[in-house]
């Protein structure tokens, strides 16, 4: 049973993951922020019991959530390993996960059980003030556990974490799941944040009349750059081979239009607008 978890990083998405369990679950929770403000706010809020900047004691956690930006993932969990129980589960919230995965099996010692997390939900804000216990409500949560990861330790995570705050777990391969969010994450993101530059440098007075289609088109540039920058960082190699796809993909388009290639404009269209229709 999971009665205690600490979690690192009381921003926009750990901020969430306590007050989520606050919600729908009786866990205990110790905090951990470098930001004295936001742990500060979670103890007033009665979010979490116990606040502190850093971890350099035992603590007998049955989880522990890494929710710090991606390049740090690492090293936050090979701060505090040290200091917790046999049989306690370790996992993150991190966007990308090959690097996390590979790094964290390195040094991960056999009584410590490590899940790679990541909830597909999220805003372009950031920070405690900005968490949601609804947040993970009928997302998807994506789970890349090792091969020798321990099954009843996993179904354990699922039944009394995921479930309880409301989120749907998607087990996965750590390699298959940086390329599905490299398409529908990381890629869109990096092309809403070239499109913001680009209509700034080309005309930025046409920013005063910018209404619902630019604004939703470019909403995720508003997300926070130091969270943004990490996870392109860690997963380089698949942005980079999907950008070039992407851009064989305008360049036809660009055909079409020197073309007058009405027909292909149109089914373009067409099969943009059936494929977006298939998502719930
Ligand atoms: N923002 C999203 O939409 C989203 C969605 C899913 C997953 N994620 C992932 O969640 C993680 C956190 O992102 P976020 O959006 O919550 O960012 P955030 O900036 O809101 O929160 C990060 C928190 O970590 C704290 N922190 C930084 N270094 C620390 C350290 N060494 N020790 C303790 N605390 C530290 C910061 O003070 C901050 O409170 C990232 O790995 C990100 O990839 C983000
Ligand atoms: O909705 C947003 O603002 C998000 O950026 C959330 C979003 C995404 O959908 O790309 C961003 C990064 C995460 O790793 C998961 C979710």
């Amino acid at each position: 049973m999971i009665k205690k978890a600490v979690i690192v990083g009381l921003g926009l998405i750990g901020g969430s993951m306590a007050k989520a369990l606050k919600k729908y679950t009786d866990i205990d929770i110790i905090g951990v922020d470098i930001n004295r403000d936001s742990l500060q706010k979670a103890l007033e809020e009665g979010v979490i019991s116990y606040g502190v900047t850093d971890i350099d004691f035992q603590v007998d956690a049955d989880i522990v959530f890494i929710c710090t930006p991606v390049g740090k993932v690492v090293e936050s969990v090979k701060n505090i390993i040290h200091y917790l129980k046999r049989g306690c589960i370790v996992t993150d919230v991190g966007s990308t996960k090959k690097v996390i995965m590979e790094e964290v099996q390195k040094f991960l010692p056999d009584e410590i059980f490590f899940i790679g997390g990541h909830p597909m939900a999220g805003t372009e804000k950031a920070g405690y003030d900005n968490a949601d216990a609804d947040l993970f409500v009928n997302s998807n949560y994506l789970l890349t556990p090792f091969d020798t990861t321990n099954d009843e330790v996993l179904d354990l995570f699922i039944k009394e974490v995921i479930i309880k705050i409301g989120a749907k777990p998607m087990i996965m391969d750590y390699n298959k799941h940086d390329t599905i969010v490299g398409v529908i994450s990381h890629v869109p993101h990096i092309i809403s944040a070239i499109l913001t530059n680009f209509a700034y440098n080309k005309c930025n007075e046409a920013f005063k009349y910018a209404a619902g289609g630019f604004k939703d088109t470019t909403r995720i540039a508003l997300s926070q750059t130091e969270i943004w920058k990490d996870i392109i960082c860690t997963n380089r190699e698949i942005i980079l081979d999907l950008l070039k796809n992407y851009k064989e993909v305008l360049t036809d388009f660009i055909s079409y239009l020197e073309n007058d290639d009405i027909e292909s404009i149109q089914k373009f269209l067409e099969d943009a607008r059936k494929y977006r229709n298939t998502i719930t």
